[in-house]
């Protein structure tokens, strides 16, 4: 058929180019999905922009997670804006120029002719999406955030008692015993290896060691003995469990050990990409990569349009996000048809980007740019949300001993690597993403009773997301990672520069808008824990010197500018939000529907009307299921 569309005119469907599902992203929203939609006997074609990348070792060794995220095969840099003031925005060390020869400048002064860019802001993209860089924190939503869903939308199956039968479905966990009481809401069989860091790597350093002991210090943990020489007093002084399902779980503050989308066995990088592949062997999914998704096709002879298929252009590296878009070449373009649905996973960014650029989204915008107007979906772009993260660091005169020897694959020889790969019972540091325990605790602006700040300690000098900042990483500095959950501010936009698929959007998240006063108090209390943490730290080498803020940076004024300044976020997420059914200003219903268009529904960090929990990636998997078992359903019925 020929497509009577003027956006997508010329389109032409064959048995060849038709499946049942298109669903475009192989993140962690899409790629669960479109595995459980084959499963169920549809045939399913699932794209991405990126090629597979992850046997390479820098993707699967988990200490490696921070060169993950710049991995040039993989990556796509964004720069964002954290301030609409530019006087404000580049106050932060981070903000980052495009020098004249077009090198990058990284904080204040840059050369003359220097024009600015932005935050740093990586992305995956790649088959699993940003699975496969992410620092693997593996955490079950709290059940708040799936009461807001189902109290926003009236919808009851998004009620906590109905939402973690999908992480059971989806989990394997590798830490608890099956059949014992506290593994009774986990999963064993399920597709995402869950385990936590080996505790012998803290028994064996004894900095490692004294900065677990002042954190037991400070939380009032119950310690033992003076002496700690097993593994399981170095694991009393922590909650094994975080993602328990105990009614007080979520406002209950302590140490808790930190669960990791890692293999327990390789201590591996684990994610949804081997169940997409597996799957592809058995049943009708087709992946195809290396393919971007320019706009969605629309039948418009019906009243309501309907989505029914997708134009690419094929290509690696094609996305100008990607250091590689410069070299890539567009090998072919075309079509590629649902007799189903359409579903969009392409992240809380090209979500949707892709909408506008198909036409729908603010009317105002589209015109602007001269896109038809497919539906007028004001909300489409709008409520982006993100934490706000810190580091308080500090410095020893001696390295940690859990590197010794370690040359991070710099060398042919890398003792860590060797050990990673050839000692099956014992891994080593490369095993870890670094994290072994987290503190949760309440501010005094937490709403509701629940923890909203997590005081999370690793060894490394990391003060965020800038380029290179993965080459910056020492052995003698600890970094506590103070990141703000449940923050309040949704003043953030994606909107489109230009209507050229391969471009970035814009991005701003208009950071402290909504709530700041709040949440920065919040920030800041954190700030102060987390250095009476440090001061209660009795290590080896004497105590730390801090780095960061440092010294000079103490009254409450200077600390929270310093946050103003200098904070980030990782789980930017909410730009296409689910909200009620007779709400014009959220573009999806309850069953991740695009609402005035048939045929056409959203599953990925963009669907929550409220950005979830501490680490998202753990609700973007069960929202993954959950929509997998709703289509399915709504597929059966008609
Ligand atoms: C450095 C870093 C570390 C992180 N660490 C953690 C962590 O430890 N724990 C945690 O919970 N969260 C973490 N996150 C966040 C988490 O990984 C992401 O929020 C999550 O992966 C988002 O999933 P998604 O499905 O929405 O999108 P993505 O993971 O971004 O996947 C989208 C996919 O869609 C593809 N795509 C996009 N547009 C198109 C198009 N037009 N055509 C074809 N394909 C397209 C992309 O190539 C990509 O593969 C981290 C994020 C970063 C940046």
């Amino acid at each position: 058929v020929t497509i009577p569309d003027a956006v997508t005119a010329n389109a032409t469907q064959t048995a060849a180019n038709t499946y049942d599902y298109v669903v475009v992203g192989s993140g962690p929203g899409g790629g669960p999905l479109a595995a459980r939609l084959a499963q169920a006997g549809y045939s399913v074609l699932l794209l991405d922009a990126g090629e597979d990348h992850a046997t390479d070792n820098v993707v699967q060794i988990p200490l490696l997670q921070t060169s993950a995220s710049e991995y040039t095969p993989i990556t796509w840099q964004f720069f964002v804006s954290h301030y609409d003031d530019p006087t404000v925005a580049i106050k932060d060390p981070k903000f980052t120029w495009k020098q004249p020869d077009g090198s990058l400048w990284v904080g204040p002064n840059p050369p003359a002719g220097s024009t600015p860019l932005g935050i740093y802001y990586p992305r995956a993209s790649t088959l699993g999406g940003c699975s496969e860089h992410n620092a693997m924190v593996a955490l079950y939503p709290s059940e708040a955030d799936w009461e807001i869903v189902a109290n926003i939308t009236g919808d009851s199956s998004w009620s906590p008692s109905n939402m973690r039968k999908y992480w059971t479905a989806l989990e394997n966990n590798q830490y608890l015993t099956p059949g014992t009481a506290a593994a009774a809401t986990h999963g064993f069989g399920g597709w995402l290896d869950v385990t936590l860091t080996d505790l012998r790597l803290v028994l064996r350093d004894a900095r490692w060691l004294s900065i677990l002991r002042g954190a037991a210090t400070v939380m009032g943990t119950n310690l033992a003995t003076s002496v700690i020489n097993t593994v399981d007093l170095v694991a009393s002084m922590m909650v094994t469990d975080v993602n328990n399902a105990s009614p007080t779980r979520d406002n209950t503050p302590g140490i808790y050990q930190v669960p990791l989308s890692v293999t327990n066995a390789t201590r591996a990088r684990s994610s949804q990409r081997m169940m997409i592949l597996n799957t592809a062997k058995k049943y009708k999914l087709t992946v195809q990569l290396s393919t971007l998704v320019t706009s969605v096709i629309f039948d418009r002879t019906y009243s309501t349009p309907r989505a029914i298929g997708v134009r690419y252009i094929q290509g690696s590296h094609l996305y100008r996000a990607d250091p590689n878009s410069g070299s890539a070449t567009q090998t072919s373009s075309g079509s590629f048809f649902a007799r189903r649905e359409v579903i969009l996973s392409g992240g809380v960014y090209n979500t949707p980007q892709l909408l506008k650029l198909s036409g729908v989204g603010p009317a105002a915008e589209l015109k602007a740019l001269n896109i038809p107007v497919v539906l007028n979906s004001p909300g489409v772009g709008t409520n982006m949300q993100d934490r706000y993260e810190v580091t308080v660091t500090g410095s020893l005169a001696t390295n940690f001993a859990s590197y010794d020897g370690c040359t991070f694959l710099q060398t042919a020889d890398d003792p860590c690597y060797d050990k990673w790969f050839n000692n099956s019972t014992d891994h080593g540091i490369y095993g870890t993403n670094g994290v072994a325990f987290g503190i949760f605790e309440k501010s005094s602006v937490a709403q509701n009773n629940e923890v909203d700040l997590f005081v999370g300690g690793l060894p490394a000098n990391f003060h965020g997301y800038f380029p290179g900042y993965s080459t910056t990483a020492d052995i003698h500095t600890w970094a506590y990672l103070v990141l703000k959950a449940h923050t309040r501010n949704n003043a953030g936009t994606v909107t489109l520069r230009t209507t050229d698929p391969r471009d970035m959007p814009n991005i701003n998240f208009r950071s402290f808008t909504v709530g700041g006063d709040l949440d920065l108090q919040a920030v800041y209390e954190g700030v102060q824990l987390a250095r009476t943490v440090f001061n209660h730290t009795i290590t080896p080498d004497g105590p730390f010197v801090e780095q960061s803020p440092g010294a000079s940076i103490t009254s409450e004024n200077d600390v929270k500018d310093w946050i103003k300044s200098s904070a980030w976020g990782h789980h930017a997420s909410c730009t296409v939000p689910i909200g009620a059914a007779s709400d014009p200003n959220t573009p999806l219903d309850s069953k991740f529907r695009v609402k005035g268009i048939n045929g056409l529904r959203v599953v990925d960090a963009s669907v929550f009307p409220k950005i979830p929990d501490f680490y998202i990636v753990g609700a973007i998997y069960v929202i993954s299921e959950k929509a997998a078992a709703v289509i399915i359903q709504d597929a059966k019925s008609t």
